[in-house]
């Protein structure tokens, strides 16, 4: 479970000066790589697969005051990217840039603020700590922009997390895909998606983002 800037998941449960997830997440002054799982029952952390995530703090910081209470005000995108975009900078330069995952974040956020939105940022090569992610979008989102990397070509259960959250999904592919091995060419998350951008580099998240905010502002959230 992944969680930036709520409040609520305090695992009651949890012994005695263990490391809550939310506890955890209070820490972050930058990007860190938590792990999940250790919170809520585990003893003995070395009988444990943990899966890993990368989480970007939300800004304004968690530890601003009333915080919470600008979940009424502010609209928020979860920014999920999937396996192997922690490597962006390194990994295939010529296909997928020099850019590195901490400037698509950074991207991310300025072109949010400039809508009047947030950006929750998370990174994990786990397709289950990606889903939780998702779910948990529900509570706190108004939109999710996603690069699935290459469960884009394989996951049903990720299409299913997306359709299951309701809210409207920009799928982001830095390189034009459709250029690309035959492999790469379907999605299963593009029949879901309000849109999909491929082929852009970085400034793919940026058009994402953009048409969200549009989306958005046509379909007025509920009270
Ligand atoms: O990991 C990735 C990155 C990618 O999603 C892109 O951003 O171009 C394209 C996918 O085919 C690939 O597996």
């Amino acid at each position: 479970m992944v969680r930036c800037g709520r409040h609520g998941d305090h695992n009651a449960s949890s012994p005695p000066g263990s490391l809550t997830k939310v506890d955890a997440l209070r820490l972050l002054g930058r990007p860190q790589r938590i792990i999940i799982g250790l919170a809520s029952s585990v003893t003995d952390p070395s009988a444990v697969v943990a899966a890993t995530a990368t989480v970007f703090p939300t800004r304004p910081s968690d530890s601003t005051p009333g915080a919470e209470r600008r979940t009424d005000i502010v609209k928020r995108l979860l920014l999920v990217n999937g396996p192997n975009l922690n490597l962006l900078g390194t990994r295939e330069p010529q296909i997928y840039g020099h850019e590195t995952l901490a400037d698509v974040v950074a991207l991310a956020e300025r072109v949010a603020a400039e809508e009047g939105l947030e950006i929750r940022a998370v990174q994990s090569n786990h397709e289950g700590m990606l889903i939780d992610a998702i779910h948990e979008a529900r509570e706190d989102c108004a939109g999710i922009v996603i690069n699935p990397g290459g469960l884009t070509h394989t996951s049903v259960v990720l299409r299913d997390a997306l359709a299951g959250v309701g809210l409207p999904i920009a799928e982001v592919h830095l390189s034009n895909v459709h250029a690309r091995e035959e492999f790469r060419h379907h999605s299963f998350v593009s029949g879901i998606a309000s849109c999909v951008i491929a082929g852009a580099g970085i400034q793919g998240y940026e058009f994402a983002i953009r048409r969200l905010a549009r989306v958005m502002g046509e379909t007025p959230t509920p009270a």
